[in-house]
C-alpha cells in the first residue's frame, strides 16, 4: 500500500509536485500520464525512495512493501550475460547461487528468453532487453512495480508483447504496478487507474472501465476510454 498525503516537492526554486494526495491500495494498477516536464517520474522516484523522503518539502509518504524499480533505459550491465544481470541483485542480496540460477532459470523461461541467458545486452534487441530489466527486478519478489516509461523505445507490436507480459504478472502474481506512461493506449490497457497530471498537480484520476477485459485492444471501450484521456490531457 502506498499513500502520499498533500505532498509537494521542489527542485530549487521550482515546484515540480504541488500538493499531491494519492492512494495505491494492493494489488492494483495505476498509470501516471501527462505532458513531459509535469512531474511524472519525479512522482515515481519519490514512491521509489530515490529521491530521499527529507527532501520532500511538504506531506507525507506511506509505503507498505517491498519496491522494485524498472528504468526507462533498462539499466543494465553491459560487461554481465544476461543470466548474470538478473543473478547480480540476488548475489548483492547474499542469497545462494544455486536458488539464484534456479530462481532465474525460471523467470528466463516465463519471460520467452531463456535461449538468451548466455548473451551479452549488446547482442539482443529493445524489446529483449526490457524482458531481462523486467526479469531482473521480479527476481527479487517485490510486491510493487514501479516502471518508467516501460515501452517508449519500443516498436508497437514489441510494445504490446510488453504490455501483455506486465499484464499477465500483475494478474497472476498479484502484483501491484505504478507506471509513467507518454502513452495513451499503454495508460488504458495497464491502468486500473489513470492519473493524468499537469504542471506538477493531479487534474484527474480515471477509473478505467476497460481495465482487465479479454481481447480488450480490440473493444469500443477501450479506444472510447483512451479517447476520454486524451480529452482530458488537451483540456490541460
Ligand atoms: N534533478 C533535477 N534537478 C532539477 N530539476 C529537475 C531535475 N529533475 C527534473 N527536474 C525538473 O522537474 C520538472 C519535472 O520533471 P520530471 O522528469 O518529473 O517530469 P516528467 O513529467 O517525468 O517529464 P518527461 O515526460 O519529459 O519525462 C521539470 O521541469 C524538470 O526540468
Amino acid at each position: 500500500m502506498i499513500k502520499l498525503e498533500s505532498l509537494s516537492f521542489s527542485y530549487g526554486k521550482e515546484k515540480v509536485l504541488d500538493n499531491i494526495n494519492l492512494e495505491i491500495k494492493e494489488n492494483t494498477t495505476l498509470a501516471i500520464i501527462g505532458p513531459s516536464g509535469c512531474g511524472k517520474t519525479t512522482l515515481l522516484y519519490i514512491i521509489a525512495g530515490l529521491i530521499s523522503p527529507e527532501k520532500i518539502e511538504k506531506g507525507n509518504l506511506f509505503t507498505r512493501g517491498e519496491i522494485g524499480i524498472i528504468f526507462q533505459n533498462y539499466g543494465l550491465f553491459p560487461w554481465k550475460s544476461v543470466e548474470q544481470n538478473i543473478i547480480l541483485p540476488l548475489k548483492a542480496k547474499g542469497k545462494d547461487i544455486k536458488i539464484s540460477k534456479e530462481l532465474s532459470n525460471n523467470i528466463l523461461k516465463r519471460l520467452n528468453i531463456f535461449e538468451l541467458k548466455d548473451k551479452f545486452p549488446k547482442e539482443i534487441s529493445g524489446g529483449q532487453k526490457q524482458r531481462v530489466a523486467i526479469g531482473r527486478t521480479l527476481a527479487l519478489e517485490p510486491d510493487i512495480l514501479l516502471m518508467d516509461e516501460m515501452s517508449s523505445a519500443l516498436d508497437a507490436m514489441t510494445k504490446e508483447d510488453i504490455q501483455d507480459i506486465i499484464m499477465e504478472i500483475v494478474t497472476k502474481d498479484k502484483k501491484s504496478l505504478i507506471f509513467v506512461t507518454h502513452n495513451i493506449e499503454e495508460a488504458v490497457f495497464l491502468g486500473q487507474r489513470i492519473v493524468v497530471m499537469n504542471k506538477g498537480k493531479i487534474r484527474s484520476i480515471v477509473e478505467n472501465s476497460s481495465f482487465g477485459k479479454k481481447d480488450i485492444r480490440k473493444s469500443r471501450e477501450f479506444y472510447e476510454n483512451c479517447i476520454k484521456i486524451r480529452e482530458i490531457l488537451e483540456e490541460g
